[in-house]
């Protein structure tokens, strides 16, 4: 219920937005579409697949211990607690965060608390599959360390998670990343393999996916797998429709609907994901997609430009929190054969919301959108966090 009207006093600001901008917007009930009731998770406790643990002063001041945040920055009382009694983690993340804590708590490098406080030992990102595979991603921040004593500390790591008390863990891939920023991409500090396998690999929709360190998953996979079936009964399509699935990660919702389409066209900007999804589509034997690699505003205009296909064309986006850049946005309003337009946002209250009103707005020639509006037509919030006040939300647009 609580979620449920979170997403309609979303759906009642976009109504009244889009009134503003002149749109006879308002349907029953003040919304601009039909809400449906939130989909449940198939699963409620333990079900992410991901989990990032903090290194910070605990409640007890122990500047190494490993786990979230709690408290504000205003309140100036934030403390990182264990993750222990945290409902939607499984066991093996708090397994292989409490050896993590155990290891740096034995190691003579102190946390790296304040970047330029000194410190070395940071953020510990856990991942793990349906398939049994554990991967844990390491950040280090190497101060003024040279070549040789931080292969000392990776030997150290390796050696604690594969013959020491760490080896519970039972690890598929161990990554190390040398980070002197909150976060790094690979390109900009390669995720480095101490031991095992370079991905590890997840089931979904009867397809198998290889994910790689830095490639997004939705962290609730049985989540997902409700999410884009719905996905799939809202596209409408029929055998000659292409797909363009933007913001594409590993290429999931495309390959999972690949067999309902003619083509699927997928875009993102993490190269590695681009990768996997090029694997992930040769493994599972289809031959019907493509993957762009690159930055959905500087690949999909040109894209889009030349597009002389007459098969209808139905877009997916899935964009990260920061919404999708304003070209995307118009390259889509531009182009005449988009008539159907699905939104997947974990955070519609944000920048989707933007784009919303932009993808809605009356045509518009000084900033460029020319082409015809779409209209909200129905809303579907899904419970993909339980134990939170998040949800993903599906809308679909059409004109
Ligand atoms: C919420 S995830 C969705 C991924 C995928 N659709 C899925 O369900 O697994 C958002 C994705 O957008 C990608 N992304 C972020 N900014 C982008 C941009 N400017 N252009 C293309 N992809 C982008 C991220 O790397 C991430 O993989």
């Amino acid at each position: 219920q609580v979620k449920y009207e979170s997403q309609r006093k979303i759906l009642q600001t976009l109504a009244s937005r889009l009134e503003e901008l002149g749109i006879d917007a308002q349907k029953p009930g003040e919304l601009c579409c039909p809400l449906q009731p939130v989909v449940p998770s198939p699963i409620i406790n333990g079900y992410r697949n991901k989990s990032t643990f903090s290194v910070n002063r605990g409640p007890d001041g122990n500047p190494k211990t490993v786990g979230l945040y709690v408290g504000t920055g205003r309140g100036q009382n934030i403390v990182c607690v264990k993750a222990n009694h945290v409902e939607n983690i499984p066991s093996k993340h708090k397994q292989v965060a409490q050896c993590y804590e155990e290891f740096i708590c034995h190691s003579p490098l102190d946390s790296c608390i304040l970047f330029h406080e000194g410190g070395h030992w940071r953020e510990l990102v856990v991942r793990t599959t349906g398939c049994g595979h554990t991967m844990a991603i390491i950040t280090f921040h190497p101060q003024q360390l040279g070549q040789e004593e931080l292969a000392t500390q990776k030997a150290l790591l390796k050696e604690f998670f594969t013959c020491g008390p760490g080896a519970v863990c039972d690890l598929t891939s161990l990554y190390f990343q040398e980070s002197t920023m909150t976060r790094c991409s690979h390109e900009q500090s390669p995720f480095q393999l101490l031991h095992g396998a370079p991905h590890i690999f997840e089931e979904l929709l009867g397809l198998k996916f290889r994910i790689s360190p830095d490639a997004f998953f939705q962290v609730n996979t049985a989540g997902a797998e409700v999410l884009y079936q719905a996905v799939g009964e809202l596209c409408q399509a029929t055998g000659d429709t292409v797909l363009l699935d933007i913001c594409c990660g590993t290429g999931t919702i495309g390959l999972s609907l690949a067999h309902r389409v003619s083509k699927v066209i997928g875009v993102e900007v993490v190269e590695k994901a681009i990768e996997d999804a090029e694997w992930n589509a040769a493994f599972n034997g289809i031959s019907n997609c493509e993957f762009h690699s690159g930055k959905a505003e500087a690949v999909l205009p040109q894209l889009l430009a030349s597009w002389e296909d007459a098969r209808p064309l139905v877009a997916v986006v899935n964009p990260s929190r920061a919404g999708l850049h304003y070209r995307v946005v118009r390259a889509i309003r531009n182009c005449r054969s988009i008539r159907r337009l699905l939104y997947i946002s974990c955070k519609p209250e944000g920048e989707a919301m933007r784009n919303f009103l932009e993808l809605c707005c009356p045509p518009d020639p000084r900033k460029k959108l020319t082409g015809e509006q779409f209209s909200p037509m129905l809303a579907i919030p899904f419970d993909m966090f339980p134990h939170t006040g998040h949800c993903e939300l599906l809308l679909l647009f059409t004109r």
